[in-house]
């Protein structure tokens, strides 16, 4: 028998199963609602002018492609971080945060993953919000942390459980890691107002919790970058020392030119500069250094007034977009005669909205309307359009009625 030969199939990946199913549908009236990219208002994913235009500026440049520094650019590092905690950030300017390049969100989460199953000196289990990113368990689990959970979706409002995440908090065991969704909470849609996110950063420190923050959406959920890392700087503000994984995925539309950075923030520029050199040891064995181009085109964006004012433009854009087809759905479902609370829809904020449908509801869509989403009635708003928008009321009304 072959070397493989115990190997078995593993489970297909529950949302690319989806795009599959719709793919293979042939009715002209399907639409697909799985998908984790954002989609303009004709159904087609999205490359940012801006973007293009640095693109235009790089072949220009005719840089050449030797290996960078296994973390990144100085100036991308520094432009990532300086997106996230503010131009005149306190941290960066002494120097005391230490940022890498990481192959987008994803790869930066597994660095940090990996520096704190190293390093971290306290209780190495990380604590997810129920529900979180299905990726988020593997990557900890691949970097040997053990992985717990603390309630923060309350179905019954299909919104924030903040009492239920304050209790649930209070008991995790002191330095913990506790993993927070800095803005567009994926796969609900929920985030903490201000008040509440307040009062968790609070608790948190009271229970000396180290919070890890991944933001993969800012800019992308208000369509206001400084908005969207409100919850970030405030924990900065108040004296917690986090790790901060970022990602240009969706913000910039980079999704397959792998452009993040991971962060820990910590006490001095020489503090920084140890846990720096031992971040580069952990990637060097992992994939020796990170890819060129995405991290230039962030960089030629980030790096000039006239680009970045038109990301700004064009990030608002997209999150308007998403806004505005919320609102759509949520004013048509009421014209289909709903009587159901659909309030969540609005309240919900950024790529995903947990409509609240069951599977038997998610099941009828996707049967009888060739309307494709997840089990657990997740919707990525970036698949709704002002094409679809009615049709997709008139079938949630039909199966919820
Ligand atoms: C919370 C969160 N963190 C991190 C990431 C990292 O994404 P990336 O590695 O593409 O930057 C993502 C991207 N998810 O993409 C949609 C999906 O697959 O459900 C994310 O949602």
């Amino acid at each position: 028998s072959s070397f493989w030969s115990h190997v078995e199939m593993g489970p297909p990946d529950a949302i690319l199963g989806i795009t599959e199913a719709y793919k293979r549908d042939t009715d002209p009236k399907k639409v697909n609602l799985g998908v984790g990219a954002y989609r303009d208002d004709n159904g087609k994913p999205y490359v940012l002018s801006c973007v293009r235009k640095a693109d235009q500026r790089l072949i220009e440049k005719q840089f050449d492609k030797e290996y960078l520094p296994i973390s990144g650019t100085a100036e991308f590092c520094e432009r990532s971080i300086k997106l996230a905690l503010g131009d005149n950030s306190q941290v960066v300017a002494s120097g005391s945060n230490a940022t890498v390049q990481g192959i987008s969100g994803t790869g930066s989460l597994r660095i940090g993953a990996a520096f704190l199953n190293s390093f971290f000196p306290g209780n190495k289990v990380v604590y997810l919000p129920i529900p979180s990113w299905g990726n988020h368990t593997p990557i900890f689990k691949h970097a040997g942390l053990d992985v717990k959970s603390y309630k923060f979706y309350d179905p019954k409002t299909c919104g924030f459980d903040f009492a239920g995440a304050m209790d649930d908090i209070a008991k995790i065991p002191e330095r913990s890691i506790i993993l927070l969704h800095a803005c567009a909470h994926n796969p609900t849609g929920v985030d903490p107002n201000p008040q509440q996110w307040a009062e968790m950063s609070a608790l948190i420190k009271k229970k000396n919790l180290f919070p890890y923050m991944d933001m993969a959406y800012q800019g992308f959920a208000s369509g206001d970058i400084d908005k969207d890392a409100a919850a970030v700087r405030m924990f900065i503000n108040d004296g917690h020392e986090i790790a901060l994984a970022q990602s240009f995925a969706k913000n910039m539309g980079l999704y397959g030119e792998r452009a993040g950075a991971f962060t820990i923030v910590t006490k001095s520029k020489d503090e920084a500069a140890k846990v720096l050199s031992q971040i580069k040891i952990l990637i060097r064995p992992m994939y020796s250094n990170p890819p060129l181009h995405g991290a230039r085109i962030v960089n030629e964006i980030l790096g000039d007034k006239e680009l970045r004012a038109e990301w700004l433009k064009e990030v608002k854009g997209m999150a308007d977009r998403i806004i505005s087809v919320r609102t759509k759905l949520r004013d048509n479902l009421k014209k289909e005669g709903s009587s159901r609370n659909w309030q969540h829809i609005t309240d919900q904020i950024g790529m995903f909205c947990f409509t609240g449908m069951n599977p038997q509801h998610v099941e009828r869509l996707t049967k009888e309307f060739h309307i494709y989403l997840t089990k657990d009635g997740r919707i990525s708003m970036a698949g709704v359009t002002s094409k679809n928008v009615e049709y997709l009321a008139h079938a949630m009304h039909q199966v919820t009625k």
